[in-house]
């Protein structure tokens, strides 16, 4: 059940941590949004939330055929090509990618503290490298980055593929899924993470409908309301900063 807190003693130990990263660590999610406005404009149609919350999360090709087909235009607009589209208007936003409030207290706080934190994203290498130009000394906090495009990763979000890829690469893994907490924004990430057997905290944006929050077992309106102390991690102190 998703709630804004959680009781301690109902939940499983904690150990490692696995981020989301577009629209969780990074606010990227708004390029999206807005090209994808921009296309849909063209065909006198509206980009709506209830579109957004089926695409986001997802690997390029399968939230592009999801875009054609629920919009109806994929006769005119075919998933390549769109994603062509879409590509050559986003590559100038990406490196202009801004963190999310709160991630980087979260993530500095954990890798202080020796939690081992990792990255399991539906983004490819090419659209990471872009996002994560100016954030490299954060991301290299993390024991380890799964891409979307990662041989292991055969399917994307909600298949658990991407988290469980995650808990096999750290130190000692594969980790009991049980032990690992995934931080998420979208319903497929978040779906995908219990699909993993793994709990996970949901960050979603507001314009999202809540009737996707109850998969998730806590959802924040910011990671600055993560309380660490509920999980049974260390509480943000002095060894962050
Ligand atoms: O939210 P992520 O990090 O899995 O990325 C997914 C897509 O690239 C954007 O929705
Ligand atoms: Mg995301």
């Amino acid at each position: 059940m998703a709630n804004s807190t959680i009781d301690a003693a109902s939940k499983p130990t904690i150990t490692h941590i696995i981020f989301d990263m577009d629209g969780l660590i990074l606010d990227t999610e708004k390029f999206y949004t807005e090209v994808q406005e921009q296309i849909l404009a063209r065909y006198n149609k509206t980009f709506d939330w209830s579109l957004k919350a089926k695409m986001m999360g997802k690997k390029a090709i399968e939230a592009a055929r999801v875009f054609v087909e629920e919009t109806g235009i994929s006769d005119s607009l075919s998933a390549e090509d769109f994603l062509i589209e879409r590509e050559a208007m986003l590559q100038s936003m990406f490196p202009t990618s801004e963190l999310m409030p709160g991630a980087e207290r979260l993530i500095k706080n954990l890798h202080a503290n020796q939690v081992p934190i990792c990255v399991a994203t539906g983004s490819h290498k090419r659209h990471f490298e872009l996002k994560t130009q100016r954030h490299g000394e954060l991301f290299a906090l993390m024991h380890h980055i799964v891409l979307g495009d990662d041989p292991e990763v055969k399917q994307g979000k909600p298949s658990p593929d991407g988290f469980l890829a995650a808990a096999r690469r750290f130190e000692g893994g594969p980790i009991d899924p049980k032990k690992c907490l995934v931080f998420e924004d979208a319903p497929s990430g978040v779906q995908a993470a219990k699909n993993a057997g793994m709990s996970v905290v949901m960050v979603p944006d507001p314009r999202l409908d809540s009737s996707f929050h109850a998969v998730a077992d806590q959802v924040l309106k910011s990671l600055m309301d993560f309380n660490p102390a509920e999980w049974g991690l260390p509480p943000f102190d002095s060894a962050a900063s």
